[in-house]
């Protein structure tokens, strides 16, 4: 079996994407955020304050023929940017762009933080990580991937993410007409849940590749990319008026700067990220500073190669034995 469906942004940034999923009997249609960050299903829901919903679409368990509650089982989850959810859980029939899962791990919330509630845009999360990082008590529960496996034409899922554009996830193949050339894979480890691979080096614009060996996560859910200070110190020294703002938290400089392009590793193969890519956002609508889409990942304890990385390829995410990541040009 496979499954195929939309990687929507949720703004003009790209801040974050989000993918049709239908939940229950009759199907429920939610807007989730695919997060191979985390690996955890949770759903603004009927249990969800009406306070802290602002234009979500929610799930509504009782609606649903198929839905079970799972006596007992708690959750509550932090990410990496503060935000974070919590609530109980029920198993019901979920679909991805045709691909079907019996007994799903829903997880509805019966909190979220302001940042979620914000995103009216967002009905919720999708973790496509390893499921040992699941935060279900007392027992953990499966992605959505790992239920999907057994069904699968090919234990692998596809991220086709795209610049101030709609892309695509795919399940259980790869599709040939979404990428050129080879597919570069290098190998995953699974610790401790997150998709962690190594890039081969970088480079800053047209400047020399830089091989030096730099360990990080893959992760559709976080937007930017973040990479160690030496590196990032590299790439805005070629910035006119860069500055490390401690005020802004991160990187900016004159939107009219011209930035260089980005350029890292995949074993031999090369992906360069386009300086647009990197120009992310103003930080204000009316300002004429902007904010990098490169940052340091100092305060992180961690490199992550975020949307801003992913977008610049073809990724496969194989669930084989030992698993693999592949990237591809497009
Ligand atoms: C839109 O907000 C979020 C989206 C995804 C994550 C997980 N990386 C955290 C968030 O606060």
């Amino acid at each position: 079996d496979t499954g195929s469906a939309a990687a929507i942004p949720i703004n003009e940034v790209d801040i974050a994407y989000v993918t049709p999923v239908t939940v229950g009997t009759p199907p429920q249609t939610l807007m989730l955020d695919l997060d191979t960050g985390s690996s955890d299903l949770w759903v603004f829901s009927s249990l969800t304050p009406s306070s802290q919903v602002r234009g979500q679409d929610i799930y509504t368990p009782a609606n649903s023929s198929t839905s079970k509650l799972l006596n007992g089982h708690t959750w509550s989850i932090r990410y990496g940017d503060g935000s974070g959810s919590r609530g109980t859980v029920y198993l019901d029939t979920l679909a991805v762009g045709g691909l079907e899962v019996k007994s799903q791990a829903v997880q509805t919330a019966q909190e979220v933080s302001s940042s979620f509630t914000q995103e009216q845009s967002l009905d919720g999360l999708m973790g496509l990580g390893f499921s040992t990082l699941n935060t279900v008590r007392p027992s953990s529960q499966l992605t959505f991937f790992d239920n999907a496996r057994p069904s699968l034409d090919e234990e692998v899922f596809t991220a086709d993410l795209k610049y101030h554009a709609t892309g695509s996830y795919d399940f259980g193949f790869v599709d040939r007409a979404k990428y050129t050339g080879n597919i570069s894979y290098t190998a995953v480890t699974e610790s401790p849940g997150y998709w962690t691979h190594s890039l081969s080096g970088y480079a800053v614009g047209s400047g020399a590749f830089q091989t030096t060996r730099l360990s990080g996560i893959s992760d559709t859910g976080t937007t930017l990319l973040y990479l160690p200070t030496a590196v990032v110190t590299a790439y805005y020294r070629q910035v006119q008026g860069a500055q490390n703002s401690q005020y802004y938290g991160g990187y900016v400089f004159p939107c009219s700067s011209s930035l260089p392009t980005f350029t890292f590793g995949i074993e031999e193969a090369r992906f360069t990220i386009p300086a647009s890519y990197i120009n992310y956002t103003r930080i204000s609508p009316t300002s004429t500073t902007c904010y990098g889409g490169l940052q340091s990942s100092s305060g992180l304890g961690i490199n992550i190669f975020g949307d801003v990385a992913l977008k610049a390829a073809f990724v496969v995410f194989s669930g084989t034995n030992p698993p693999r990541i592949g990237f591809a040009h497009k």
